[in-house]
């Protein structure tokens, strides 16, 4: 870092050099291929990959006013710099599910992710591996999980699971996450249907019905065993039936308990924004909620994700993991969300475009710049550890 020394020893990784490497390359005519600022890049990937992908990964539930909240809210609070704090050496690593993670990030689970680039999950799951952050697997990816598995070496996984109607399928998919050395289990609770995106309406691009995103079903022993014939002889029905089970709108909270003998290792809820709801996980025995509207994908005119933090640490952060995502862009928005509660953040939409415009090297310069910048906001606002960043951060 520019006017800095030492960083963070362990695991020894100086995200802030990211800044210097950057104008080193830059004078001697080597420019990044993506640009340092990420809230550009949405536009630079629709121009690169066209309305229909990007209209999909961009789009929202109604008119948008969820995802706008989710800005406001993030936006609203503001930090206190403090001054002559000794901040020379910066501790940006955080304890996680049983975990010592090099900095409070994870990559968000996302559907779909060829609809961005040919090497898709592979590309991003590498990426966050490189990075030694942990990769959340979608069960919507347009990759078999033991493919994905494969590819990012002993990167750190996380599953997220689509919770369906059928037991079978969700039995088979724990024991396949397991075996591929998934480690926590994140399950998303926000949904058991697809919300009314109009975006997506209005182009009729829904990636699914494509058969893209299908690959964990249809390469699913138990999956095929609830088809009339093999999805290469009528992929049309093999499309409608996992249409028909990958969301249950008739589960409850009693149902975790099966989820809860399944998997023995951590639990995180995904899609919590109720103090109550964060208590009931707690009673049900999991290890963590993460507090997130899905982006503003699922429920128009919601909470901004960010108003709903405090309420939910408040609940329960003392005895669960608190994880946040919806609207993160910045490395400013990762300390107020630390600063409310959250232990670590979940990193959407952005990393997605970065896949769409470079693929493995493009997640990377998301995940290098947002810590980098996190780490610059942490040094320049006088705090030095992000697992001790308070609300006493924010005015
Ligand atoms: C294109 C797309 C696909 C997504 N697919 C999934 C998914 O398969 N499972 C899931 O739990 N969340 C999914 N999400 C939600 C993200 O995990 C995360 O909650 C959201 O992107 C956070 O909002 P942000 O990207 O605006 O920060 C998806 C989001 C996007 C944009
Ligand atoms: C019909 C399957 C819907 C999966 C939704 C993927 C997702 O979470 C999102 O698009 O958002």
């Amino acid at each position: 870092m520019i006017g800095g020394d030492i960083t963070d020893p362990e695991p020894g990784r100086d995200w802030a050099a990211f800044q210097y490497e950057i104008y080193l390359n830059g004078m001697t005519g080597v420019v990044p291929r993506l640009p340092a600022d990420l809230t550009r890049l949405e536009e630079l990937a629709e121009a690169r990959l066209g309305p229909g992908p990007v209209g999909y990964v961009a789009g929202s539930a109604g008119n948008g006013s969820t995802e706008r909240a989710n800005r406001a809210a993030l936006d609203r609070h503001r930090i206190v710099p403090r001054m002559l704090r000794d901040v020379r050496r910066r501790k940006l690593s955080v304890e996680l599910l049983g975990t010592r993670l090099p900095a409070p990030l994870a990559l968000a689970p996302i559907g779909v992710l060829s609809i961005m680039h040919p090497d898709a999950e592979c590309a991003a799951a590498r990426a966050a591996a490189a990075q030694g952050v942990p990769f959340i697997l979608s069960s919507a990816s347009s990759t078999p999980m033991e493919r994905v598995a494969e590819a990012m070496g002993d990167g750190e996984r996380w599953f997220q699971l689509y919770w369906g109607k059928d037991r079978e399928v969700t039995r088979s998919f724990l024991d396949r996450a397991r075996t591929c050395g998934f480690t926590a289990l994140v399950v998303t609770l926000d949904t058991p249907l697809l919300a009314w995106r109009p975006r997506d309406l209005d182009q009729a691009y829904l990636p699914f019905l494509r058969g893209v995103g299908t690959a964990n079903y249809f390469t699913d022993p138990a999956f095929r065993a609830g088809l009339a014939k093999p999805v290469h002889e009528d992929r049309d029905a093999a499309v409608l039936h996992f249409v028909q089970m990958f969301g249950d709108p008739g589960k409850t909270w009693e149902d975790l308990a099966f989820l809860r003998e399944q998997w023995d290792g951590p639990i995180v809820l995904k899609g919590v924004l109720h103090p109550d709801d964060a208590r009931r996980a707690e009673e049900a025995g999991m290890d963590g909620v993460v507090v997130s509207n899905h982006g503003g994908r699922q429920v128009g005119g919601s909470i901004g994700a960010a108003d709903a933090l405090p309420g939910v640490v408040a609940a329960v952060g003392d005895r669960l993991a608190v994880l946040f995502d919806s609207g993160v862009r910045t490395g400013d928005d990762v300390f107020k969300a630390l600063a409310l509660g959250a232990r670590a953040v979940l990193l959407g939409r952005p990393y997605a475009y970065g896949l769409g415009l470079d693929g493995q090297p493009g997640v990377e310069h998301v995940i290098r710049s947002l810590l980098a910048e996190f780490e610059l906001t942490m040094a320049l606002s006088g705090h030095a550890d992000a697992a001790g960043l308070t609300p006493d951060a924010l005015g």
